[in-house]
């Protein structure tokens, strides 16, 4: 098998033979126990000031369905939380499950949600998203749970899009989105110094997860699970499972916005 993946010969449990920082010491996502959390009375309320003209495509790449951003000016940031200075929006993806009872990275008190929504952001101190990625302060990445509910329509423009994005390495433009509408009401979160989830597993992420969920339906779900992880003309494999489970807490600690 070429590269990486979720399968059973490139996934998560041999990630350490190509990437061995995926046994290091700030590696995510983690499983949140809220009982352990400790308020942090300093932490700023998060603010999201997103711009939908600086939405430009929505791709499959082969591992998530990933809508990608312009990130060469400040239209698209995040400031406050646990951050200091200005992040830019660079990309927001998909973890999610082949049933409704797994699919999110990060767990709460060990249960895991169908979903799980990653917004990634770079910090611009640095001079490039390749650039802050390899730096300890250089990624905040917020993450949204997605939980079995009602039809969610907020999700349904980036749904209806998934028909032309089925096959690895295909992309769409997708332009005029807003991410803000796919965010919950309240944006109470736990905060920790993690890592990506995926090769090249860099410890260079403040993780950022919302307490509050948003809603999906089954049928919802199951567009997501139409997505293909193979391309054109190789064996049909769907895109599920494309989740690392969690990962050592390592003596971190993990604070907690609200009380
Ligand atoms: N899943 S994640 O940690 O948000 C992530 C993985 C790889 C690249 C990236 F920009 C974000
Ligand atoms: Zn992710």
């Amino acid at each position: 098998s070429h590269g990486w993946g979720y399968a059973a010969d490139n996934g998560p449990d041999t990630w350490g033979e190509n990437f061995p920082i995926a046994n290091g010491p700030r590696q995510s996502p983690i499983d949140i126990v809220p009982g352990e959390a400790a308020f942090d009375a300093a932490l700023k309320a998060l603010t999201l000031k997103y711009d939908p003209s600086t939405s430009i495509d929505i791709l499959n790449n082969g591992h998530s369905v990933q809508v990608t951003f312009a990130d060469d000016t400040d239209s698209s940031t995040l400031t406050g939380g646990p951050i200091s200075g200005t992040y830019r929006l660079k990309q927001f993806h998909f973890h999610w499950g082949a049933s409704d009872d797994k699919g999110s990275e990060h767990t709460v008190a060990g249960t895991k949600y169908p979903a799980e929504l990653h917004l990634v952001h770079w910090n611009t101190k640095y001079p490039s998203f390749g650039e802050a990625a390899s730096q300890s302060d250089g990624l905040a990445v917020v993450g949204v749970f997605l939980q079995i509910g009602a039809d969610n329509p907020q999700l349904q423009k980036l749904l209806d899009a998934f028909d032309g994005i089925k096959a690895k390495s295909t992309q769409t433009s997708f332009a005029n989105f807003d991410p803000t509408i796919l965010l919950p009401g309240s944006l109470d979160y736990w905060t920790y110094d993690g890592s990506l989830t995926t090769p090249p597993l860099l410890e260079s992420v403040t993780w950022i997860v919302c307490k509050e969920s948003i809603s999906v339906s089954p049928g919802q779900m199951e567009k997501f699970r139409n997505l293909m992880f193979s391309g054109d003309g190789e064996a049909p494999c769907c895109m599920v499972d494309n989740y690392r489970p969690p990962q050592p807490l390592k003596g971190r600690k993990v604070r907690a916005s609200f009380q």
